[in-house]
């Protein structure tokens, strides 16, 4: 029996985690923590991989409590950044054979579309990516677009494109984010849950990529297969695509 700790427990993604590990024949519930617990409560003797679906602003410091105490580690949480990541990389260093794995998103529709995004990039002049999401979601843009830029921004470097046609003529929020050169638009709607649209365009025809997770069951899958493959990748890893292709 695989025994996971979740942070992040009583959280609208923490809650799924926990139903999803009941229904888990190989893993069993460990620590269950919240806000104001010490995630240094987690450590091997009661925990095998950690979980942690808590927050922008708490997540670094749970990554490297969790480190310190030499306890894999499987995030879903948002709000990395190159800097954020290194230091995980730079803790990591301590500890050979310990794992760190980041999934901007667990959905399998959502990785799909990402690598779809990274192949068509270099087909097309222009590329948007509009993420739609539940009012309640307190980061913007989401750290799945951010991802899906990036991908698109690298796919068009290595095909030596040059910046998009855009004849905006003064910086508007409107343009949304630019990330990497692409622009990414942040929708927040009641009704919505998870939602990534990515647009694609040349003279005369468009391509549009659309994810779907309505429910967040759709993570699931995602968790607990980077549950079992904890460890198997030591190091720090960003990316479910990792263990899917
Ligand atoms: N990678 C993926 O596939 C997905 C990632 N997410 C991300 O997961 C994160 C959580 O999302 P939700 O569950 O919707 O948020 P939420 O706000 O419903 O849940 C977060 C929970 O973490 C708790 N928390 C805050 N700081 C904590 C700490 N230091 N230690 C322990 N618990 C703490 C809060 O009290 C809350 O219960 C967000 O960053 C979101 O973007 C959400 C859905 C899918
Ligand atoms: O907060 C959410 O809900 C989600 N967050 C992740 C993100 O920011 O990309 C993953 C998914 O989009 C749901």
């Amino acid at each position: 029996m695989i025994r996971v700790s979740v942070l992040g427990a009583g959280g609208r993604m923490g809650t799924e985690v926990v139903r999803a590990l009941k229904d888990a024949q190989d893993m069993q519930t460990a620590l269950l923590l919240g806000p104001d617990d010490d995630p240094a409560a987690i450590n091997p003797s009661n925990t095998d991989v950690a979980v942690d679906f808590t927050s922008p602003d708490a997540v670094l410091g749970n990554t490297l409590a969790l480190i310190g105490q030499g306890v894999h580690t499987v995030i879903g949480t948002t709000g990395w950044t190159k800097e954020r990541l290194d230091q995980v990389r730079q803790a990591l260093d301590g500890h050979p054979g310990l794992s760190v794995f980041i999934a901007p998103n667990f959905a399998i529709s959502a990785v799909l579309a990402d690598r779809f995004a990274a192949m068509a990039a270099r087909y097309f002049e222009s590329a948007e990516v509009v993420e739609l999401h539940h009012p309640d979601k307190v980061d913007a843009p989401s750290g799945t677009a951010l991802g899906t830029a990036s991908a698109i921004a690298e796919a068009r470097r290595q095909a030596g494109m040059g910046p998009m046609p855009d004849a905006t003529q003064q910086p508007d929020p409107s343009r949304g984010r630019v990330v990497d050169g692409v622009h990414v638009h942040a929708v927040r709607l009641r009704g919505l849950n998870a939602h990534e649209e990515i647009l694609m365009g040349n003279p005369g025809e468009q391509l549009t990529i659309r994810a779907d997770s309505f429910e967040r069951v759709s993570f699931m899958p995602g968790v607990l297969l980077a549950v079992r493959r904890a460890g198997s990748i030591p190091g720090l890893t960003v990316g479910l695509d990792h263990y899917l292709f």
